[in-house]
């Protein structure tokens, strides 16, 4: 890290700070590789804080401070042509956008770690250095992590098993009688541990634990936390090629790769399952077709968890020009995967069955630039504050779904996070 805060100050020492340029300068340093970035975002102070390790590359983003902000994907993504700079951000469920331009950005891949630091020129030059060597600083802040294991009470529940299963079988009526043909169901469930978990810790914890999954973090103060481990992408672009993909229908996992067979195949066989998937196939599809010129849906496989499987298409299309990546959050947020379908009637019946504001939970978080941008949807994640940790799990109900088979599905889901706190680890 000192040679990374030698490049950039040298850099920074020697760019003039004109006034009022109305340009943003980039400063980049690099070096090789190192190990977690979690132990610097952890010893950071500047806020907001986010994170985003990628699902299926070495890629891993830290980012600290705020340059520039965007509360529209259309502002941002205008910024982003511009430019030829990142942003971060995403939506949450309700497609309220955070978008912003980070102060530092540490970004790890194979055997490289790059910083980028950040300076406006369309603020006060001499506050603007002053920033900009201060944010050079934190590069030899770091944390080390700690673990995370400590006993938990439950606090509050939106739903407990009763509730739940009221919910279900209230939406497998509506179902029946025809107001939609799926709604995905969720339920927030607030624990207490004797002492305060921090974010990083416990992000790191799922890291180790929770494998294939986009692991994320965002913390827009120092007093609240949301972070997950999330296996469901949102859209993947390389220029004017996008990856998505339907991720729905739910069996066990376990230690027992027998039973994890058994219940794989079971899976790839059942019908109210198959159902779950291919509606969210449907609802990607239709919602993209205005944006694409051709598109492929991949044969259903599985993608295997610690503590759930699910049944996956892969969804490949080639983007009409000009490859807008604000028209796709628009299009495909929030997929029938953690909504439903038809989305209108769907939302509507969760706005009058769940109890709470899912905010962050079922959002999406990500990075964009120019030529290549990145989601994950915001599931098998909690929001920490302190030593309360709120964990969220939902459910696709469809025809043919069962209450108490819906409950253990959600159940299973949210242990994903919690057993990092009350299980030993390996
Ligand atoms: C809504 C969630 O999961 C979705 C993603 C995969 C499988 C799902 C299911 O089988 O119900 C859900 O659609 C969640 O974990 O909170
Ligand atoms: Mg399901």
């Amino acid at each position: 890290m000192e040679q990374l805060q030698h490049a950039l100050s040298e850099q920074v020492k020697t760019h003039p700070f004109t006034p009022q340029s109305p340009t943003i300068t980039a400063f980049r340093a690099e070096m090789p590789a190192v190990g977690s970035l979690l132990p610097w975002l952890k010893g950071q102070t500047m806020f907001p804080q986010y994170y985003l390790n990628f699902r299926d590359s070495a890629r891993c983003i830290a980012a600290i401070g705020k340059v520039r902000s965007f509360s529209s994907e259309i502002s941002a993504q205008e910024f982003v042509r511009q430019t030829d700079l990142l942003v971060v951000g995403g939506l949450t469920f309700d497609k309220r956008a955070t978008f912003w331009l980070p102060r530092m950005v540490l970004e790890q891949t194979d055997n490289k770690l790059y910083a980028t630091l950040y300076a406006d020129g369309a603020q006060n030059p001499q506050s603007e250095r002053q920033a900009a060597l201060d944010a050079i600083k934190t590069l030899s802040n770091s944390t080390a992590l700690s673990p995370v294991r400590q006993p938990l009470r439950i606090d509050t529940q939106k739903a407990d098993e009763n509730r739940w299963c009221a919910w279900v079988k209230k939406a497998v009526d509506a179902i029946e009688r025809g107001d939609f043909t799926k709604v995905v169901l969720a339920n927030e469930t607030g624990f207490v541990a004797s002492n305060p978990i921090d974010g990083k810790d416990f992000l790191a914890e799922s890291e180790k634990q929770n494998t294939g999954c986009y692991h994320f973090l965002y913390a827009e103060n120092p007093q609240r936390t949301f972070v997950g481990s999330t296996p469901e992408r949102l859209f993947a672009r390389h220029n004017g090629s996008i990856q998505t993909e339907a991720l729905a229908g739910t069996a066990a996992m376990s230690e027992d790769p027998i039973q994890n067979q058994r219940e794989a195949a079971w899976l790839l066989s059942d019908p109210k399952n198959d159902n779950e998937n291919l509606l969210v196939v449907q609802d990607i599809c239709d919602n993209l077709a205005n944006y694409v010129r051709r598109l492929d849906v991949g044969e259903v496989g599985l993608k295997q968890l610690r503590r759930v499987q699910h049944l996956r298409r892969r969804i490949q299309a080639e983007l009409k020009p000009p490859f807008s990546d604000a028209a796709c959050l628009q299009a495909i947020h929030p997929t029938a995967a953690v909504s439903g379908l038809p989305q209108k009637k769907a939302l509507d019946f969760l706005k009058n069955t769940e109890n709470f504001d899912r905010t962050w939970y079922a959002g999406t978080l990500g990075v964009m630039t120019k030529n290549h941008s990145e989601f994950c949807v915001t599931i098998r994640s909690a929001f920490i504050e302190s030593n309360k940790i709120r964990v969220f799990a939902g459910a696709g109900i469809v025809a043919g779904s069962v209450p108490l088979l819906e409950w253990r599905e959600i159940e299973r889901k949210a242990s994903g996070l919690l057993t990092l706190l009350t299980h030993h680890g390996e």
